[in-house]
């Protein structure tokens, strides 16, 4: 019998939502799921929050990470059932902090809510807490389990926005996948640097490049009133040049600015020597980042600064 702590923080999974209205004094679906006579599990479950994701900061995901701490070493392993809209960042800021690697801890969600026709939050459900009570999930991270795939935190993210199987895994797929009586697992967890945070403040702003990009809002962004910056930048890391100036005079201010690529696939690196392109960003001092979309390389510069790194070892972590 394993023992799954399960831990609700809200999103559609756990409401009922009539017409996009989450009705007042909702009871959460997922407390009247009945597991099978194989589902050899024990359910401690507890309602941490009650929140439509969007509604969602890191400060929360601080107190999700607390609880799962002062938990976790009664349980075999944890759930933690989530609104999609930012169900990949909780999962990204939970994969980056200390938490035990050898009890598995899955995040899952619902496209549909529990009294629309098709529902699939009962399903995500089950399948998440047969995730996390399966040895074969053990040392692979924290885990997305939706729609019978199993994503792991750094690279999933929600590619759909009413899909049941919106979250994916550009380049590298899935971890694994669930089967009807069984799982498969593709892939073992990358070794990373986690951190042990107590609290977590700063502000961060994503700015998204585009053809004919001027100084825009980089004009009101200053070192005064942001703690860093992340571009999504143009193809391979490039930028229109009259950002230039602006980004520059950021970094020469102490403002850490790391770049990730709008496309979908491959990785940010310095490829064009011409102004504003990606030789000249690193040269300036930006540093690329590899293979996270710009709101999870955020949630990275975010957690590397409240960990205090500075300078070279900040550089070291951010582009490693
Ligand atoms: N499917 C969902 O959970 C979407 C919802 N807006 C949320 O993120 O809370």
């Amino acid at each position: 019998m394993k023992k799954i702590l399960v831990i609700h923080t809200g999103g559609t999974i756990s409401m009922h939502e009539e017409d996009g209205q989450i009705l007042p004094g909702d009871i959460n679906p997922m407390t009247h799921v009945h597991l099978t006579s194989h589902d050899d599990i024990e359910i401690s479950s507890i309602d941490l929050l009650n929140l439509p994701s969007p509604h969602i900061t890191p400060q929360h995901m601080l107190i999700i990470y607390q609880e799962l701490k002062l938990r976790l070493p009664y349980f075999d392993g944890a759930v933690i059932t989530h609104g999609t809209d930012t169900l990949e960042e909780t999962a990204y800021f939970l994969d980056t902090l200390a938490l035990p690697d050898d009890k598995p801890v899955v995040l899952t969600g619902a496209m549909r809510s529990s009294n629309e026709l098709g529902s699939d939050g009962v399903y995500n459900y089950r399948s998440a807490l047969r995730v996390a009570a399966d040895d074969k999930a053990v040392g692979k991270g924290v885990l997305v389990v939706m729609n019978d795939e199993i994503h792991a935190a750094k690279y999933v993210t929600k590619t759909h926005t009413t899909n049941v199987s919106t979250f994916q895994t550009p380049t590298h797929g899935p971890l694994g996948l669930l089967t009807k009586h069984d799982s498969l697992y593709f892939q073992t967890a990358e070794a990373r640097v986690r951190f042990d945070l107590s609290e977590i403040t700063g502000t961060i702003p994503i700015i998204k490049a585009y053809a004919g990009m001027g100084a825009g809002i980089l004009v009101l962004l200053d070192s005064e009133h942001i703690d860093g910056l992340v571009i999504e930048a143009l193809g391979a890391g490039n930028l229109p040049p009259d950002a230039m100036p602006y980004l520059t005079n950021l970094i020469a201010n102490g403002t850490p600015v790391i770049l990730v690529s709008r496309c979908f696939n491959g990785i940010a690196e310095a490829v064009y020597g011409y102004e504003g392109g990606g030789v000249a960003l690193a040269q300036a001092g930006v540093m690329f980042v590899k293979e996270l979309n710009s709101q999870k390389a955020r949630l990275k510069l975010l957690i590397a600064l409240n960990s205090g790194l500075t300078g070279q070892a900040l550089r070291a972590y951010i582009e490693g």
